[in-house]
C-alpha cells in the first residue's frame, strides 16, 4: 500500500484508509477499551478522553509511559500505522502518544488545532461509530468547513503538513449525520454493504463502493434515507511527540515486535 493511493481528492495532505482494521479488531479493542479502569477516564463537558504513552509537560516534554499492548501486540495497530509511511519523516518514526475519546450521539468536539507539541502528522482511528470531521481554514469560528469527511467505523484520516498546521478540525455537535448536507471529499473511497456491527464482511477490497452511482455507501449504518444516526464513537488519535523524556523503564514505543 503506497499513503498516495488513499489521498483524499481536492484535499490538501489528508489520507483516508477504510477499514484499517477488521471488525474482529474493532470488537477486541472495543473491550479493551470498556475494560480500562474509571479512574483512566478523564471527563470534559462534551466528551471524556484517556491519554496513553504519558504526560505532556508545560513545555512540551512527553513523559514517555508504554502504550497499552492491546495497541501495540494485538493488533499491531502502532506498527501498521507507521507501515503506512506518513510517519517516515517524524523524529521516532511511529506514533509514541495516543489520545482515546469517547463521543456519545449528541457530542462532538469545537473545531480546534492540534499545537506544537507533536509532529504534525496525526492518524485517527474511529472505532464504533461513524462520525463527520470537518477542516476549517483559520480563524475557524463562523466559517463554512473547506472539506468535510466521513469518517467510517474502523476507518483510519491521515493529516499531514499543510493540513495539520493551517487548518483546524471540528465534529459537530449533534445526534444525527445528514450526509447531503456537506460534500463529503472522500465520498469515493468509502467502504459499502458493510453494516458495521462487527460481524463477518465480505468486502475487503477499499475500492469497492456501492452501486447507486453517487459514491457515498448509504445502507453503511442504520441510516434512514440519508440521515446516519450516531452511535457511541471511539476514536484513537495517534501522534508523535518530539520531545520525550524517559521516566518509565519500558519507554520503547513497542518497537520491537513484529508481524
Ligand atoms: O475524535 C476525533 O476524531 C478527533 C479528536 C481530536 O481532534 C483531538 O483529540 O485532538
Ligand atoms: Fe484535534
Amino acid at each position: 500500500m503506497t499513503l498516495a493511493e488513499h489521498h483524499v481528492p481536492g484535499s490538501v495532505d489528508t489520507y483516508y484508509i477504510p477499514n484499517f482494521v477488521t471488525a474482529d479488531e474493532e470488537s477486541y479493542l472495543l473491550r479493551k477499551i470498556q475494560e480500562t479502569p474509571q479512574p483512566k477516564w478523564k471527563q470534559l463537558s462534551n466528551r471524556r478522553l484517556q491519554t496513553w504513552g504519558g504526560d505532556l509537560t508545560t513545555k512540551n516534554v512527553l513523559l514517555t509511559q508504554p502504550l497499552p499492548p492491546f495497541i501495540c501486540n494485538y493488533p499491531d495497530l502502532i506498527s501498521r500505522i507507521a507501515s503506512t509511511g506518513a510517519f517516515d519523516e517524524s523524529p521516532h518514526q511511529r506514533p509514541n502518544h495516543v489520545i482515546l475519546n469517547e463521543y456519545h450521539p449528541g457530542q462532538g468536539i469545537m473545531p480546534h488545532q492540534d499545537g506544537p507539541a507533536y509532529h504534525p502528522v496525526v492518524a485517527t482511528l474511529s472505532l464504533g461509530s461513524h462520525t463527520v470531521m470537518h477542516y476549517y481554514d483559520l480563524p475557524a469560528h463562523e466559517r463554512e468547513p473547506i472539506l468535510s469527511l466521513l469518517l467510517e467505523p474502523r476507518s483510519l484520516v491521515i493529516t499531514t503538513r499543510e493540513q495539520y498546521t493551517a487548518r483546524a478540525h471540528g465534529i459537530d455537535v449533534v445526534m444525527e449525520d445528514r450526509i447531503r448536507d456537506f460534500e463529503l471529499a472522500n465520498a469515493a473511497m468509502l467502504s459499502s454493504g458493510d453494516d458495521g456491527d462487527g460481524g463477518d464482511d465480505d468486502d475487503d477490497d477499499d475500492d469497492d463502493n456501492d452501486d447507486d452511482g453517487d459514491g457515498v455507501g448509504v445502507t453503511l449504518f442504520p441510516a434512514e434515507g440519508e440521515v446516519l444516526q450516531r452511535r457511541t464513537r471511539y476514536s484513537l488519535t495517534c501522534r508523535d511527540v518530539a520531545r520525550v523524556m524517559n521516566v518509565g523503564i519500558e519507554t520503547r514505543f513497542c518497537r520491537e515486535r513484529k508481524f
